[in-house]
Parts: structure tokens; C-alpha cells; sequence
């Protein structure tokens, strides 16, 4: 019986875009000999290397930039250390730190039908016991772990991961992207052509997103006088994905002992946003219900959770919310970034704006004529490389298996700073270099790195289940942004990264917009 769900899951999983080049790496599997080691004849748990915690902390104290810094942090460490060592960090339980992308792909490939993200932990405790009053049916991907996360991905999955089901929102993207651009060029107008910073309206346009996929309604984030219930999403959801989170995650869990101020802000927020959340989505229950439309073809994502989960599942809910929750800074920043990188790359931004001239001129935007827009892929993939939003991930391991040449025993926290290996010349020659022609087949520049040496939204079942949608919202807002204006980074430092829980710009981003 479980091995058949295990079966029906990964049928649905869908392989993604990025090419994972298995044939010519870096590193070989044969060369990384750690990956080969049976069991019993690897060295035991209790000899792996340990970084002891006062360290790190005596660093944090000494180097006020240390956040900037946190990949350059780690390949010290395992420099000092090799390809894997243990942090304890005090409060939290012990966790080994990967370096090595083979060894990463022996650990997700062995995560088991049901993988277990421990840093959601707090997102766990809140919806399945602080706040269960608003979780009747379901915690969410986000909130639950084991059976409970499988019955509800299995449910999700293939909706969310087919890549027609985000192509299905060309339209209202564009759209979307389009009033981002009026709100903050000012329409081309001349205006308002220095934008300070593009990041808080990337903010709005990511949200503003989200919604028109998971709630099925504009909410009018990017209006210049914003609803009430947009300006209030705004708010909550800088609060609900802001530093409180890092603190609640990352910090002493007071809050299980008492209400703490950050628990108190985070309920609030949360409370708020899903109370609009349900507003919409059981008007769009509504119509749907009236419309009735029958062809899942031409049913939006939430339709079609509606029509697979029931009218009265909680699914559709839970599935916003998470989408709220992890789709609005990721993509967000991912944007920030990108424009950064354009803006400060003429020549590659003028290699993208050409592919755009002669492959879309002034047509709409359709599946195929995406299909066929190579460079712009690779802008997407070299900008996520050089800065990715989400540093790294965990799991607690299933069975008993060798990782870096130890004995690692199920149930362990194995931790990953995916960031590492992207930013490394061992897996990408010239790795600060913003390059896009290395994702390019038949280029002299392309890459022959391990494939799990970039694997930004993660790999296997847990991987990021919105990432068909994060995709399209970034190459969208690229087209049409590069159609009306030539892009110039204004400011007077280069932008870096800053590792909170998510990774952010260390500073405003400075563009100016001049119309084309
Ligand atoms: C560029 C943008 C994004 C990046 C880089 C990103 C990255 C990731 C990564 C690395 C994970 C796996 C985390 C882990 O294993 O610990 C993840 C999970 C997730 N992402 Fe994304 N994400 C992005 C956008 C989105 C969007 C737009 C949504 C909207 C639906 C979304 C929804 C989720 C959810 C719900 C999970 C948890 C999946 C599960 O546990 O089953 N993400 N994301």
C-alpha cells in the first residue's frame, strides 16, 4: 500500500526545467570517493569534525558584516573542516553541515516518500496546536510533516508542478507586471525615471501575483491608492515574513512558554491575512459554483483544488496561505536581484532585449514563443546563482546512511547551504562573474557542474512546489520591463547579500528606467 502511494507521487512529480547536466561534472562521482563508502565500513558518527558554536559566535560578535558573508562563513568551515562537520549550536539540536553535492543528492534521494524539514518546525507548533482554531482540516505543506504533508502535496502537487497550469496566467502576469511598471516608472512618463529603490515595489508586484493565482482575484496591491484589504496584506505580510519569523524560527522558543511580543505581532499579521485570504477564495467558490465550468483546461489553480479537494475542503485555503507565505519575499528578492544584475550587466542586458526584439516584437507573449526565449532562462538561472533567495535546507534523515564518508544514522538534522556551491569556482569557473551564456548549450562558456551544485529550489519531493509559478512571474516581469526601458544601476556600491531567513539585497537598489 505504501509503496504504491510512494509510486503515484513521484508519477506526478514533474521534472524541472533546468537542466541538470549529469554527464560531465566538475567533480565525478567516481573522484568523490566519500559517496562510495558502505555503512558499516564508514567511520562512525561520533568522529565527524565539530565546529564548536563559541566560534561562530565570536566571529558574529567581531565582524558586523558577517551576514554578507555567510557563504564565504561556510566554505571556510569547510575548508577547516572538509566536505561535512557538526554545529551544535545551543537550544536547537545538532546539525551536520554538507558541503559536497553528491552528497547532498545521495541525501534527497534518500529522504523517503515523506521528507522532514525541521526549519518549519515553527510553523508546525502554530497551525497544529497554537493556532489549530484556523487549521480544522489540514496544517499545510508549511505546518505539517510526514503522512499529514503527504496527504495534502499528493493532493496539490500535480496542479501546482505542471508546467501548463502556471502558462495558463501569461495574461494576467503581463498584466500584473505591466501596472508594477506604471505604478513605479510612472508609465514611461519621464517622471520618475531614477527609481531609489525597485525592491518595495517588486514587494507589492510579487504579492499582488500570488494573489491573482491563489486567491483568483487582483487585489489592487499595485493601485496607487491601495484597497484596504491590499494595503492591509502588504503590512501583514511584512510582518509575517519579516524578522519576527528568523526570531521565532532561530531564536530561544520562548514563545512556548509564554506569549512573547514577536509570537503576538506574527498571530496578529497571520490572523489578518487569513482572514482576507478566506474572504476571496469562498467568493471564488461562489463562482466558480455559478460558472460552472467543467474543462480543467480552462480552470485556474484554484479551481482546480476546488474541484479536486471539494467545495468545502480547507485545501484551497491552506494552499493560499502557504503560497502567501512562501511566494511573496522569494520572488520578490529573485526580482530584486534580476534587475540588479541587468542593470548593471548593459551587455547582457542588451543581448535579452534583443532576443526579445526578435522573437516576441510587439506580439503578445504566448507558451512558445517563451519556449523558445533560451537567453532569457539563462539571465534567470545566472541571477539566481550569484544570488540566491534561499541560502539552503534541511532534513532529518530517514534511514541510516553514509554522507561524506560517516556513518549518519536515521533521524539526524542534515543541513545544506545550497548557496555554497554555486558561489564556488570548484563548480563554476569564474563564479562571481554574472555569465548567462554558461547555461547555454553549445556555448564555450557552459558549465559542466555537479548537478545538485545549483539546485535553488531544491530537489525531490519536498522541493519548492511553486516554482513553475515563481519562474514564469520573474521571466515575464523581464520581458516586459526590458520591451519599455533600457535598465541603469545608479548606486554607488555594488549590491550585495544579506542571509537572514531569506536572502535579501544588503541595500537599496538604485535603477534608472529610460524608455525605449
Ligand atoms: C524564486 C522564488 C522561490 C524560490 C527560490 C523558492 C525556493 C524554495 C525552496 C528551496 C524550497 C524547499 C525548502 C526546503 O526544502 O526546506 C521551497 C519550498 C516551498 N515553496 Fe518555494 N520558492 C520560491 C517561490 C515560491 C512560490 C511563488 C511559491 C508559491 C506557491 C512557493 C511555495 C513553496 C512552498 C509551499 C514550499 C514548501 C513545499 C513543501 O514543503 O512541500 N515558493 N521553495
Amino acid at each position: 500500500m505504501l509503496v504504491g502511494k510512494v509510486q503515484d507521487l513521484s508519477k506526478q512529480i514533474i521534472i524541472p526545467s533546468v537542466r541538470l547536466f549529469s554527464s560531465s561534472s566538475s567533480q565525478p562521482d567516481s573522484e568523490y570517493a566519500a559517496a562510495s563508502v558502505d555503512y558499516k565500513t564508514a567511520s562512525p558518527f561520533n568522529k565527524i569534525p565539530v565546529e564548536p558554536f563559541r566560534n561562530l559566535l565570536i566571529r558574529y560578535l567581531q565582524d558586523k558584516n558577517y551576514r554578507q558573508k555567510y557563504h564565504l562563513l561556510f566554505k571556510e568551515l569547510h575548508e577547516k573542516h572538509g566536505p561535512i562537520f557538526k554545529l551544535r549550536i545551543p537550544g536547537q539540536q545538532t546539525s551536520i553541515l554538507l558541503e559536497h553535492p553528491e552528497d547532498v543528492k545521495h541525501l534527497l534521494n534518500n529522504d523517503g516518500k515523506n521528507p522532514i524539514e525541521p526549519g518549519f518546525k515553527f510553523f508546525v507548533e502554530y497551525r497544529q496546536n497554537l493556532r489549530k482554531d484556523l487549521f480544522p482540516e489540514t496544517a499545510g505543506l508549511g505546518g505539517s510533516q510526514g503522512e499529514k504533508w503527504y496527504e495534502v502535496r499528493s493532493k496539490v502537487q500535480q496542479d501546482m508542478l505542471r508546467p501548463k497550469s502556471a502558462l495558463f496566467y501569461i495574461d494576467e502576469i503581463t498584466e500584473v507586471s505591466d501596472d508594477l511598471l506604471d505604478l513605479m516608472v510612472g508609465g514611461g512618463t519621464g517622471d520618475k525615471e531614477i527609481v531609489p529603490d525597485v525592491s518595495p515595489f517588486l514587494y507589492r508586484w510579487s504579492l499582488e501575483a500570488v494573489c491573482t493565482i491563489f486567491l483568483d482575484t487582483r487585489i489592487g496591491g499595485l493601485d496607487v491608492n491601495p484597497s484596504q484589504d491590499a494595503k492591509d496584506m502588504i503590512r501583514c505580510s511584512m510582518i509575517v515574513l519579516g524578522p519576527v519569523v528568523m526570531k521565532l524560527t532561530f531564536g530561544v522558543p520562548l514563545w512556548k512558554l509564554y506569549r512573547t511580543k514577536n509570537l503576538d505581532d506574527f498571530d496578529m499579521a497571520f490572523e489578518r491575512m487569513h482572514i482576507i485570504s478566506s474572504k476571496f477564495i469562498a467568493e471564488a467558490k461562489k463562482r466558480f459554483k455559478t460558472n460552472n465550468i467543467t474543462d480543467p483546461d480552462k480552470m485556474s489553480v484554484l479551481q482546480k483544488l476546488i474541484h479536486k479537494c471539494g467545495p468545502d475542503s480547507k485545501i484551497p485555503e491552506v494552499m493560499a496561505i502557504d503560497a502567501l507565505g512562501a511566494g511573496i519575499d522569494t520572488t520578490g528578492n529573485t526580482a530584486a536581484f534580476l534587475f540588479y544584475h541587468l542593470a548593471s550587466n548593459p551587455v547582457q542586458q542588451e543581448i535579452l532585449y534583443k532576443e526579445i526584439k526578435d522573437k516576441l516584437g510587439d506580439e503578445k507573449l504566448t507558451p512558445a514563443i517563451l519556449n523558445q526565449m533560451k537567453y532569457l532562462k539563462a539571465v534567470q538561472h545566472e541571477s539566481q546563482r550569484l544570488m540566491p533567495v534561499v541560502s539552503g535546507f534541511s532534513r532529518i534523515t530517514q534511514k541510516d546512511m553514509v554522507l561524506g564518508g560517516y556513518q549518519i544514522p536515521t533521524g539526524t538534522h542534515v543541513s545544506f547551504l545550497s548557496m555554497g556551491p554555486m558561489l564556488s569556482e570548484k563548480h563554476f569557473k569564474n563564479a562571481d562573474a554574472f555569465v548567462p551564456e554558461r547555461w547555454l548549450r553549445d556555448c564555450p562558456q557552459k558549465h559542466n557542474a555537479h548537478p545538485f551544485a545549483f539546485i535553488p529550489f531544491a530537489h525531490g519531493a519536498r522541493m519548492c512546489i511553486g516554482r513553475r509559478f515563481a519562474e514564469l512571474e520573474i521571466q515575464i516581469l523581464a520581458i516586459q520591463t526590458l520591451r519599455k526601458y533600457q535598465l541603469v544601476y545608479e548606486g554607488e556600491s555594488p549590491v550585495e547579500m544579506l542571509t537572514e531567513l531569506l536572502t535579501k539585497p544588503d541595500k537599496p537598489i538604485p535603477i534608472r528606467f529610460i524608455p525605449r
